[in-house]
């Protein structure tokens, strides 16, 4: 039975480059690693819907972070089995993204504490009426949101594909993401958390690694 690892953080903090260099670490010492990155694109019909709306398409379907939350929740339902059968046959699975997202940027839209019926809702929905599996470790990487910012500009401004989507363009928003994701962490919100930098030779990232 592997370990679930789920990394969290704003768009553009660095996730996808995280993951593939713990993974990277990982393999090379002989570990078997399996990763995911949600939402599905291209593979789940409702990470597609999110990502379209997002853009503006689907009407006012965009507006509701209820509507949204339950898109992200679906691609993670049917991918459900997937991960449970990864965990079964790794040591380590590894998620780009997770519930927690649901959470911070459903309780972040709507202005709520992480107390607040929004990300209550999406832990009821997702680890309980959709049984998906709960991690061993939660990461958020926190790095401060003009770098996330930066980031996420940047890499719009050099690939056509990967436009500013709703949330991307809404400062404010990230700003109460990335306060949402802290107290995810503080609160230790369904298993232990810790909060990284991303640099090498930051403990928590060493600590990871050495799993
Ligand atoms: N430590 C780093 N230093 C400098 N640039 C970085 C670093 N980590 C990631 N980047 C760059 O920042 C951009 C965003 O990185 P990445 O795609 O890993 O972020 P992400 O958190 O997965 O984003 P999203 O959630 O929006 O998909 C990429 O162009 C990547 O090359
Ligand atoms: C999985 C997931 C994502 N979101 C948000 C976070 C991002 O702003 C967008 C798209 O994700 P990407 O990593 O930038 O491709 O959707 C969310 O609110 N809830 C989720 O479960």
């Amino acid at each position: 039975m592997g370990k679930l690892i789920a990394v969290e953080g704003l768009d553009g903090a660095g996730k996808n480059t995280l993951v593939t260099s713990l993974v990277t670490g990982w393999r090379a010492r002989g570990m078997s690693v399996a990763t995911l990155a949600f939402p599905r694109y291209g593979a789940a019909v409702t990470a597609d819907i999110a990502a379209e709306a997002l853009h503006g398409r689907h009407g006012d379907l965009a507006s509701s972070a209820y509507a949204m939350a339950m898109l992200f929740a679906l691609d993670r339902a049917d991918a459900a089995g997937q991960i449970r059968a990864d965990i079964d046959s790794h040591d380590v699975v590894i998620l780009d993204r997770y519930v927690a997202s649901n959470a911070a940027y459903s309780a972040a839209r709507l202005g709520e504490p992480i107390s607040g019926p929004a990300a209550t809702w999406v832990a009821d929905l997702e680890f309980g009426r959709f049984a998906l599996p709960v991690p061993n470790h939660q990461v958020f990487l926190g790095v401060p949101t003009s770098v996330a910012a930066e980031r996420a500009r940047t890499r719009a401004a050099s690939d056509a594909t990967r436009a500013r989507d709703a949330y991307e363009r809404d400062g404010d928003l990230q700003t109460r993401v990335d306060a949402a994701y802290r107290d995810l962490a503080a609160a230790q919100w369904f298993s232990p958390w810790s909060v990284t930098t991303g640099e090498a030779d930051d403990p928590a990232i060493e600590e990871l690694t050495a799993i």
